[in-house]
């Protein structure tokens, strides 16, 4: 197992008499994308949440690289490296994209900052530095001074996904980071996902957006009513009888076709992780 490796071993999270996430296990290895694909109410978020930080496990552990992260806070999580994006946004909304990606920047870990790039000892001015390779690196130079909360959608999305890179991740939980693109953006976005974890960065990729997730990932996950029915390369899970049966209403499963799941079949995120994203928002 890698420094930086997630792992995730016999998860359980119960509310009352319903268990979300069943016995669940969960490799999220460096330098891949891995996915997590499954319908409506299958415990996605849930497990997401476990492994953030934002909900604690009935049973079970979490582990980023040899530290035991299972009672860690969310925050402690991301100061070690574990980043998350937002299904709603996490930027201030009357700071510029510039100064939303300075504050995460800011933000990085310590222990880390003061190793690879130098940001204990040179502080401010590499964070500068951090955002603006950041900037160069997703096209986003033409709406550094826009104020954040003017933006449309996709931009909002990408802005996003830069504040998250600012906090220099280990481990990146992309929570529905397509939701709300067109399919140019959603193409974009796919490209720089892949590119991150080209970087070494570990990614966990949830979305609804079935094809971006074949398209995209190394490995992935299924899940169905809060457990894992399939796991593998995207073409074992595509075919898998259990994912077939559960997806058989969206049409053929092909890394061509255009399989986002429709309203029969998904929401638009938990309760949980849309309110988890406006309170971080007003920070
Ligand atoms: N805070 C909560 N209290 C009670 N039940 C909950 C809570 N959060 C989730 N659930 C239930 O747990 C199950 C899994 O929900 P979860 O939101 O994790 O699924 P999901 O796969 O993320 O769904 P979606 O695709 O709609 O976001 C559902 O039956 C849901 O109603």
């Amino acid at each position: 197992m890698s420094r930086d490796d997630l792992r995730a071993r016999g998860l359980v999270r119960r509310y009352g008499g319903l268990t979300a996430v069943e016995h669940v296990d969960m490799d999220v290895p460096s330098g891949q994308v891995t996915g997590l694909i499954g319908p409506n109410g299958a415990g996605k978020s849930t497990l997401f949440s476990l492994l953030t930080g934002v909900e604690q496990p009935d049973e079970g552990r979490v582990h980023l690289g040899r530290r035991d992260i299972t009672k860690m806070r969310p925050d402690a999580r991301s100061r070690r490296g574990l980043v998350q994006t937002f299904q709603v946004p996490s930027l201030f909304p009357s700071l510029t994209v510039a100064d939303n990606l300075l504050v995460a920047a800011e933000n990085r870990r310590r222990d880390y900052a003061g190793g690879l790039l130098g940001m204990g000892s040179r502080g401010r001015g590499n964070a500068l530095g951090v955002v603006e390779e950041v900037l160069g690196s997703l096209g986003l130079e033409d709406i550094r001074g826009t104020v954040a909360g003017t933006l449309p959608t996709g931009a909002l999305r990408l802005v996003e996904f830069a504040r998250a890179l600012c906090a220099r991740p280990d481990v990146l939980l992309l929570d529905e980071p397509a939701s709300g693109l067109d399919a140019a953006e959603t193409e974009k976005l796919s490209v720089l996902v892949r590119r991150i974890a080209d970087d070494g960065v570990a990614i966990l990729l949830v979305d609804h957006d079935v094809d971006l997730v074949f398209r995209v990932v190394d490995r992935v996950y299924a899940m169905v009513g809060g457990r894992v029915v399939a796991e593998g390369a995207p073409e074992t899970v595509r075919d898998d009888p259990t994912v077939r049966s559960v997806y058989l209403a969206q049409g053929p499963l092909t890394s061509q076709a255009t399989t986002s799941l429709g309203p029969g079949v998904a929401a638009a995120g938990s309760p949980a992780a849309g309110s988890q994203a406006m309170s971080s928002a007003g920070r």
